[in-house]
């Protein structure tokens, strides 16, 4: 199996194919039992059933302050024959029962009188009395071995007597980052180094999980050192987990080096992100080790996948389960056959469904872990869904915050960005999460039922007026149409503008490398627009047909000098720090149905959008005017 070639073995057989090498080669099934008292308890397993010691609670005791009576005493008292009763105790709650005794009636239904106590109700015998062993009888079996131990668990075996407790101890995750290029994190980097983020993600999985963690050294990419560090870290740990060098390239080690060190059972799984996992068990104390590949999502996931059903099998207990829901996908998912997809989504209730939107698939953009409310998979058998699919996701969000998110679909504007974050911080249940598709794409998923708001600055080049000309055709009468902004869009340009760009006029110019907008977005519409009325045939512009999603992403081109030029917005430019050179200003607009302007959900924003404060902060990032910010045009 050390072949420089991944194989595509589906995951329920990767896992059994990992337990059988680690049982043949002798890695233990549990880690080890160990006392510890209570109260250091709470996250550990059940190595062992726990025996209740004493009964709890441990006598006849008072349920309510009041007197102790017999209830014979009592028999046949009303409010029109109260009884005197003057053989009784004065008591409060939690009082041990005098054996004389049965029965306790709470002090507001007593009135004293001078000869003793008149009730104005009989009392059945053992009312308000809580017996010897209510909550526990002593000998009873309190919790059964494999138990993940949570405060109320710990506080129950300390009633019934316990004060030590016999559970697994933590296991012990030793992480070893590799690769010439990973640099600790806090280093200044230089061009193609990168910052050792999967160990501090790595380790800090392993301690949610509830166990220890180490993080070794980086080691270099040279297998003779990587298998020395891996031997080394065997001698201790529970399970060894080497980042990176997976997959096929001129320093992948990770199979060669676990073949080395003991023997690989699996190199490839049919999951995607983390397909060039490798699955192995080293020998000398035979322990388990898992190659895991270095793109952080897969790394995050792999985690997800494989280590964390191990660890809780080495601790004798139930895997974690995250809670699912069912969602209507707001776009087409389109996956490769043969392979387990692990999609990130963002989760929002629109109308009666839950929406789950795509986020970016990339195994590199650990961001898409970072916004996701939930995740779900394509099988392999299946050719991805089409829009509007009922899918099965795993909730990483509580349902409380996906019910108040805010999803809006459509044109991205940075103004979206700060009023999410200004949201939050009135209300830190309220999301606004803005997913990308362009002006049209937006609106095309608002008349779906796919989002509560469509941002929109699309330009009709027959009428020169912006999106409502779109509203009409895509939505109807239905709509209502909210001014966000007004915003300058321009040249984004070096700093210095070098090239001496002036207009839309000079894109034409040899040596101009222009990028652009994907069909669709507004800015593509603004620019065609441009160029029609100056009768510039598009094809004659380089670049034209180098698309780019975001306005951050044409600057980051211009940026990193990919690109001479894209037509953006100028807080774009200023983000990176570009000059700008202004061709328009455009509305920006929120669409949404009619019915959903009065929508408690969406009163923060209108809220917000109101606020003097906020509207100042929107004019502070340059390039905004918000004479009409909050304004209904339709
Ligand atoms: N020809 C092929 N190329 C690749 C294949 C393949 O099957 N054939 N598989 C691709 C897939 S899928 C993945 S996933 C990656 C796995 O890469 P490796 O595990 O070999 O890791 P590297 O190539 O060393 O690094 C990938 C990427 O991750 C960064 N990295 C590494 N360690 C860390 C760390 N500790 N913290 C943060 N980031 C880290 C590394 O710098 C690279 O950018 O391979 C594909 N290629
Ligand atoms: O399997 Mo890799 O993790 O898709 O990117």
């Amino acid at each position: 199996m050390n072949s420089p070639f991944v194989s595509d073995v589906p995951a329920a057989q990767a896992h059994a194919a990992w337990r059988e090498a680690r049982a043949a080669t002798g890695c233990p099934a549990r880690v080890e039992a160990v006392r510890v008292p209570v109260g250091a308890a709470v996250g550990r397993v059940t190595a062992e059933p726990v025996w209740a010691r004493r009964s709890s609670p441990g006598f006849d005791s008072s349920g309510m302050d009041g007197i102790a009576v017999r209830a014979a005493d009592t028999v046949g008292a009303s409010e029109t024959t109260p009884v005197v009763v003057t053989d009784f105790e004065v008591v409060d709650t939690g009082d041990p029962l005098s054996p004389a005794y049965d029965a306790v009636v709470m002090r507001e239904h007593v009135h004293r009188t001078s000869d003793g106590a008149e009730l104005r109700a009989a009392v059945p015998p053992y009312q308000h009395v809580r017996s010897i062993g209510e909550d526990i009888s002593a000998a009873e079996l309190l919790l059964p071995e494999g138990h993940r131990l949570r405060p109320v668990d710990v506080a129950a075996c300390a009633a019934a007597g316990l004060t030590e407790l016999s559970v697994r101890r933590a296991p012990l995750v030793m992480i070893i980052p590799t690769g010439d290029e990973i640099r600790p994190i806090g280093t200044e980097l230089r061009p193609g180094e990168i910052a050792d983020t999967n160990s501090l993600m790595l380790a800090a999985q392993a301690r949610e999980a509830g166990c220890d963690a180490r993080v070794t050294d980086i080691v270099v990419d040279d297998p003779a050192a990587i298998t020395a560090v891996v031997r080394a870290a065997a001698e201790e740990a529970d399970l060894v987990m080497l980042i990176a060098g997976s997959s096929a390239g001129r320093d992948d080690y990770t199979a060669r080096v676990v073949a080395e060190a003991g023997s690989v059972a699996v190199h490839g799984v049919a999951v995607r992100p983390g397909h060039p996992v490798v699955l192995g068990t080293v020998t000398g104390p035979a322990k388990p080790v898992l190659g895991i590949p270095g793109y952080p999502v897969s790394a995050a996931l792999t985690f997800d996948i494989f280590a964390a059903p191990l660890l809780a099998e080495l601790e004798g207990a139930a895997p974690r389960e995250r809670p699912s829901t069912t969602a209507r996908l707001a776009r087409k998912l389109p996956s490769v056959v043969g392979m387990d997809d692990w999609v990130r989504v963002r989760l929002g209730r629109v109308q009666d469904d839950i929406v789950a939107t795509p986020l970016p698939r990339g195994a590199g953009v650990l961001t898409s872990l970072v916004r996701a409310d939930g995740l779900l998979v394509v099988p392999a058998g299946v050719e991805g869904h089409h829009g509007g699919t009922e899918v099965r996701v795993e909730l990483l969000r509580g349902l409380a915050e996906i019910d108040r998110t805010i999803v809006a679909i459509g044109s991205h504007d940075l103004v979206l960005d700060l009023a999410a974050s200004a949201l939050r911080a009135t209300d830190p249940l309220v999301t606004l999460a803005s997913s990308n598709v362009g002006s049209l794409g937006g609106l095309v998923a608002l008349r779906d039922g796919l989002c509560h708001l469509a941002g929109s600055h699309l330009l009709d080049p027959a009428t020169g007026e912006y999106t409502l000309p779109y509203v009409d055709k895509l939505l109807g009468a239905d709509a209502a149409v909210i001014r966000l902004v007004h915003r300058d869009q321009g040249l984004i340009v070096a700093p210095g503008n070098p090239l001496g760009l002036k207009g839309i006029d000079d894109l034409p110019r040899p040596g101009v490398r222009y990028v652009n907008r994907q069909r669709g977005a507004g800015t593509r519409a603004l620019l065609d627009h441009e160029l029609s009325r100056r009768e510039i045939d598009p094809g004659t512009i380089p670049g034209y047909d180098r698309e780019e999603h975001t306005h951050l992403a044409v600057a980051a081109a211009v940026s990193a000098g990919r690109a001479d030029t894209g037509l953006g917005i100028l807080a774009a430019a200023r983000a990176f720090g570009l000059d700008f050179v202004p061709v328009a200003q455009e509305p920006y607009d929120l669409v949404l149905r009619s019915d959903d302007v009065s929508q408690e959900l969406l009163a923060p924003l209108w809220a917000l959008l109101d606020s003097p404060d906020f509207r100042a902060r929107v004019e502070d990032l340059g390039g905004y005017s918000c004479a009409e910010t909050g304004k209904r045009i339709r």
